[in-house]
């Protein structure tokens, strides 16, 4: 079966995937306090980008969210799961089984073929990877010919296609990416976007992106923009026009 159809069910259609409530983190030292009681949802199947100027928090948001790190202040809520109850062998559980993960600079292993770094997640949960199944998620991104090359031996933007392709074999609920287009040129975000898209029309998950790309950003259901650890605004309907707007008044 496809996994970009294999649509998951894990929590009731009306609970967002995930939601903070008045959430503030205070990092020691100078950075001090980088986001100030925020409240925010992500929805279910819908793909949300996050906006805002460097230094904003976006990051920080974004792994508190994840279970990445935990919040000083306030409540993280995983479908119902409150992350703040769960000590850290329950996250490392819900990172394995629950949450994909994206990043800018791809975070693939270099000694690992394309094969082997897809079928790591699966390893690391003790399941027994499924060859079949493994050569399906490269197939979807496009990459079946390359499973055996190590990511050294591929462009930027093959080795996200092999980072997504990881994550759709875990089948996790939700996805965080952050800049996952950052290091692409244009053309190999715009298919990195498809495929994030996929993700959410395809296979009825939710994925939340941290991009400081308005071309990207438009791919999304809705933008939240946060400025200095604040969220300021949600755009139920973000086109790159609006975006730039946006941006321009920041920069002004
Ligand atoms: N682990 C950390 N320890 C101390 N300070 C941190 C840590 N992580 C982030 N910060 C600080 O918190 C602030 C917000 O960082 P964050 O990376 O969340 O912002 P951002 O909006 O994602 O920025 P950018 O767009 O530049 O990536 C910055 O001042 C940063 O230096």
């Amino acid at each position: 079966m496809s996994l970009l159809s294999a649509a998951t069910t894990a929590t009731a259609q009306d609970v967002p995937a995930t939601r903070l409530v008045s959430v503030s983190k205070t990092y020691p030292g100078a950075a001090g306090t980088v986001l100030h009681g925020v409240s925010v949802h992500f929805p279910q199947r819908a793909l949300t980008a996050v906006m805002g100027p460097s230094g904003s928090g976006k990051t920080t948001l974004l792994h508190c969210a994840a279970g990445l790190d935990r919040p000083t202040e306030g409540q993280v809520l995983l479908g119902d799961t409150d992350l703040a109850t769960c000590d850290e062998r329950q996250l490392t559980l819900i990172r394995r089984g629950r949450v994909g993960f994206v990043f800018q600079q791809f975070n693939l292993l270099p000694m690992l073929t394309a094969y082997e770094n897809v079928a790591l997640p699966l390893r690391l949960d003790g399941r027994r990877p499924d060859r079949a199944r493994i050569l399906e998620a490269l197939r979807q991104v496009g990459l079946e010919k390359q499973a055996g090359r190590r990511p050294a031996q591929l462009s930027g933007g093959q080795q996200q296609r092999v980072a997504i392709a990881r994550t759709l074999v875990a089948e996790p609920g939700i996805v965080y990416a952050d800049e996952p287009t950052g290091s692409l040129d244009r053309a190999t975000g715009r298919q990195v976007m498809g495929l994030l898209r996929d993700l959410v029309d395809r296979a009825g998950r939710t994925v939340v992106m941290v991009t400081h790309d308005p071309a990207a950003a438009a791919r999304a259901d809705r933008v939240v923009y946060l400025v200095d650890g604040h969220v300021v605004g949600t755009d139920p309907a973000p086109t790159v026009e609006r975006i730039n707007a946006r941006l321009t008044a920041w920069e002004n």
